[in-house]
């Protein structure tokens, strides 16, 4: 086995990436991303930004996806927690609607690798949560989009009362995003 592991996900084509952890006495040493090892995991996409944001606990960033130049993204918590969900929104896919919601914290190296097809988001479960994530796509504010956090047809599981988050925080932007029975999606399933 190769320094990277790639395991399954309850919603298909989503998968998490478990980097090799080496520990001493000083602390640990983990690679976070290698063209090489990545491919021997099935994962060829060329990645071509690094994104890092910091939210407070109870910050909602998403449902997004860009409608052309679409990003696939690696995402990994630098610090602190998130609740991370997906959803997919491929026409045609079998699970066209389904959403994954999954903790990653930074004590864990686990990595989520969403495909380009996806709506991606998160909850920040701690305060000063960091959140690194690699794109396939240039931004392109032109074509932001996504859907809103609390789709009354997702009913998507963020963990609110768990974690004491009365109210999230989210962006003007994502207050108003459009549901999902309310767009066309720019995807289309490839089987
Ligand atoms: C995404 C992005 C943003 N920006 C600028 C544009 C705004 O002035 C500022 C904040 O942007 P925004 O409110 O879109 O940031 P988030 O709400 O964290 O957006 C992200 O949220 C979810 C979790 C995602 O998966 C996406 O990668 C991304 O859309 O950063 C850039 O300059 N480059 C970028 O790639």
């Amino acid at each position: 086995m190769g320094k990277f592991e790639r395991v399954k996900t309850k919603l298909n084509d989503i998968t998490i990436i478990r980097p090799t952890v080496f520990k001493d006495d000083r602390g640990f040493f983990l690679e976070t991303y290698n063209r090489e090892e990545f491919a021997e995991v099935g994962i060829t996409d060329e990645f071509v930004q690094d994104n890092v944001s910091h939210s407070a606990k109870g910050v909602v960033r998403g449902l997004h996806y860009q409608s052309k130049n679409a990003q696939g993204k690696l995402v990994r918590v630098l610090r602190g927690k998130i609740f991370d969900v997906v959803v997919d929104i491929r026409n045609g896919s079998p699970t066209y609607g389904h959403h994954l919601g999954i903790e990653l914290d930074a004590q864990d190296a686990g990595m989520l690798f969403v495909p380009v097809g996806f709506a991606h988001g998160f909850m920040a479960l701690k305060d000063a949560t960091e959140v690194m994530y690699k794109v396939t796509d240039f931004y392109s504010p032109q074509y932001d989009a996504g859907i809103r956090w609390d789709d009354p047809d997702l009913r998507i599981p963020w963990p609110m009362k768990a974690q004491e988050i009365s109210r999230p925080v989210v962006s003007p932007k994502d207050a108003v995003l459009p549901f999902l029975r309310d767009i066309i999606s720019p995807f289309n399933y490839a089987g």
